[in-house]
């Protein structure tokens, strides 16, 4: 038996979910290009759980669905003003309080189908009420409460800034949650399968896929390129600061894919919503710099940015705070890593590898004092 170190290119599932071929990424077979320019993120929520498209009606039940389940019970805010909060950090609180909402859900353990789905409608509405309401306890604000009246994404920036969002940025949110929503079987998506491969409930499934979109190396990586930019801080000081960490031999965040080759299709659409509301909010030079250190890692790398590269200056100038940003990817993915758990529950069965020992040969006790 030989590892493949982080099971490069091994096919651990089938699914019906989403694709990546030849550096073209599908949901349920539409281009993320045409659903970036036409989706609503409600839309490709019912996608990917339905894996067709909603019609009128069904996409008006869903949108419903989703605004009247989005009020969070008063606990999960009163645990938030007990935290450290000027030290901890919001996926830590995400993570921690989605785990509470299945506490506070009489049906978290029952698992048909039905029980099943509505609660993946309980679970997506209220994420965005959580990360929104931490963020404003942690600033002494009270939560927002949702407008029921209000779309997906127009609803996570109001709740989160207390006013209605203009639509350009409506826009913008929206197609960032469409290009975060899934992406097959990366780290944090696996993670809740094999969660509830074990037939665990999705409370548990989402719960364990949030810890793994925390590492830098995968969702954290949005807020770290922001720390980048912020560091870096100018135009003329990207040279030498990304010519230091690379010879370093340091990750640049936000560049490489373990499946893109050639480059991430999400990337464009980020880079050019950076490059219009990076001008809008009178910030052109993070754009600018943002595409300084693009060329420089393609340059001397050969690795194409990522989804997380753009999408930092693109959040930054929604005026959100940067260690929101993978929460928002989690508000987002939470679509996508619901899915495949309702795919795995279907046709379910324990996801179990096997280790390729590589400790010492058999050993003989030793009592504690011979040793
Ligand atoms: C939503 C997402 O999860 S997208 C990914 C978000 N993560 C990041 O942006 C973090 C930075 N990127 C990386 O760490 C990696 O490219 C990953 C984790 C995304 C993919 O990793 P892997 O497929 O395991 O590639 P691995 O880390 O082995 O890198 C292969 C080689 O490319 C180099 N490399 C990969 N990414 C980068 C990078 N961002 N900057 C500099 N060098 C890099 C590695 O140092 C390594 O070089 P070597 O062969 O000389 O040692
Ligand atoms: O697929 C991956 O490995 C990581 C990624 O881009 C994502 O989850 O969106």
């Amino acid at each position: 038996m030989t590892a493949t170190r982080g099971l490069e290119g091994i096919v651990a599932a089938e699914t019906k979910i989403s694709s990546i071929i030849d550096d073209t990424l599908t949901y349920v077979g539409y281009d993320i290009d045409d659903l970036t320019e036409n989706a609503t993120f409600e839309e490709v929520v019912y996608l990917l759980w339905h894996t067709r498209l909603p019609k009128k009606d069904e996409l008006a039940e869903l949108t419903k669905e989703l605004a009247e389940n989005a009020e969070v019970p008063q606990a999960i805010f009163d645990q938030f003003k007990s935290y450290p909060l000027d030290t901890v950090h919001p996926m830590a609180a995400l993570r921690s309080a989605i785990s509470v909402l299945g506490v506070f859900d009489s049906e978290a353990d029952e698992m048909s189908p039905e029980a099943n789905y509505r609660k993946a409608i309980r679970l997506q509405a209220k994420i965005a009420t959580v990360v929104t309401g931490f963020s404003r306890i942690r600033k002494g604000l009270e939560p927002v409460a949702p407008k029921p009246e209000l779309g997906y994404a127009a609803n996570f920036l109001y709740m989160l800034h207390g006013k209605e969002p203009a639509p350009i940025e409506i826009e913008a949110f929206n197609k960032a949650l469409v290009l975060h929503a899934d992406h097959e079987l990366n780290a944090s998506t696996f993670t809740a399968r094999v969660c509830v491969a074990t037939l665990s409930d999705v409370y548990s499934g989402v719960t364990a896929a949030i810890g793994a979109l925390k590492g830098p190396l995968h969702g954290g990586a949005n807020e770290q390129v922001m720390k980048m930019l912020s560091e870096i801080g100018s135009l003329d000081n990207v040279e030498s600061y990304i010519q230091t960490k690379l010879d370093n031999k340091e990750k640049i965040m936000g560049f490489g894919h373990r499946v893109y080759r050639k480059g991430d299709p999400r990337a464009k659409h980020l880079r050019e919503m950076s490059e219009k509301l990076t001008k809008l909010t009178g910030k052109p030079e993070l754009y600018e710099m943002s595409v300084k250190i693009h060329d420089m890692i393609v340059g001397q790398k050969k690795l194409p940015a990522n989804v997380d590269f753009f999408s930092a200056s693109v959040y930054d100038s929604l005026g959100i705070e940067h260690d929101l940003f993978t929460p928002i990817f989690a508000v987002s993915r939470t679509s996508g890593w619901i899915a495949h758990i309702l795919e795995q529950y279907a046709n379910n069965r324990l996801i179990r590898p096997r280790a390729e020992y590589v400790g010492p040969g058999m050993q003989k006790y030793v009592s504690i004092e011979e040793r």
